[in-house]
């Protein structure tokens, strides 16, 4: 599967200007809400499984709402017990932010997207306030804006199943001329 060309296709890969949810603004976006929706989500899958075999890891939980589809076909696939963390208390019911019972578990955060891995972080910090071990971060796509440096600082492994420079790459006959280098310039003054 060239997955730059499966984002095209299903118009998942979106070109203009974005604000992103760490306030930055983007002329891309990757919009993965919808990847579920398409047949090529289950090989997305099981490339994800391939890249968490040697991760020792006995929970998983999603980082909503991205990360819940794919922490869910994760769960389902490997057998493994699942949760998630909630973006912001309800205000009412049980309040809690942390869905899953992680106490004592050792934990893989899943998401959709990482950009500059904050949701991760933020994640990663309840479900250890709950009680669980954050071993790895598992994401669909890396922007390569500096998820993986903060994860790794933490001292949790961080895994993409595609990065955007690989992605960019691939498409470099797809994109126009134009749409490649305003993302090349992006990314270049992200590094
Ligand atoms: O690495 P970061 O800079 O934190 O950015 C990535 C996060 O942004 C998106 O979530 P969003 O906040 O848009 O919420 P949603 O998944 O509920 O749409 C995405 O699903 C990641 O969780
Ligand atoms: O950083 C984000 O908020 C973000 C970027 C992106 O490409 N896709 C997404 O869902 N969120």
């Amino acid at each position: 599967m060239d997955i730059g060309e499966v984002l095209v296709k299903r118009k998942l890969l979106l070109i203009g200007n974005f604000v992103l949810t760490s306030g930055k603004t983007s002329p891309y976006y990757i919009d993965l809400r919808r990847f579920p929706s398409y047949p090529e989500f289950r090989q997305v899958v099981d490339e994800a499984i391939k890249k968490v075999e040697k991760v020792d890891f006995d929970f998983i939980m999603g980082v909503a709402t991205g990360g819940v589809p794919l922490a869910s076909f994760l769960a389902c696939r490997m057998g493994i017990p699942m949760g998630y963390v909630r973006v912001e208390r309800k205000g009412y019911g049980t309040d809690k932010l942390v869905e899953g019972e992680v106490t004592g578990r050792k934990v893989l955060v899943v998401d959709d997207v990482a950009t500059t891995g904050g949701s991760l972080e933020r994640a990663s910090a309840e479900i250890v306030r709950s009680g669980g071990k954050v071993v790895g971060a598992l994401v669909i796509v890396d922007r390569e804006e500096g998820a993986s440096e903060k994860l790794r600082s933490l001292g949790i492994d961080f895994i993409s199943v595609f990065k955007i420079s690989d992605i960019l790459r691939s498409l470099s006959s797809t994109l126009s001329e134009n749409e490649r280098k305003l993302i090349e310039e992006y990314l270049g003054g992200t590094k």
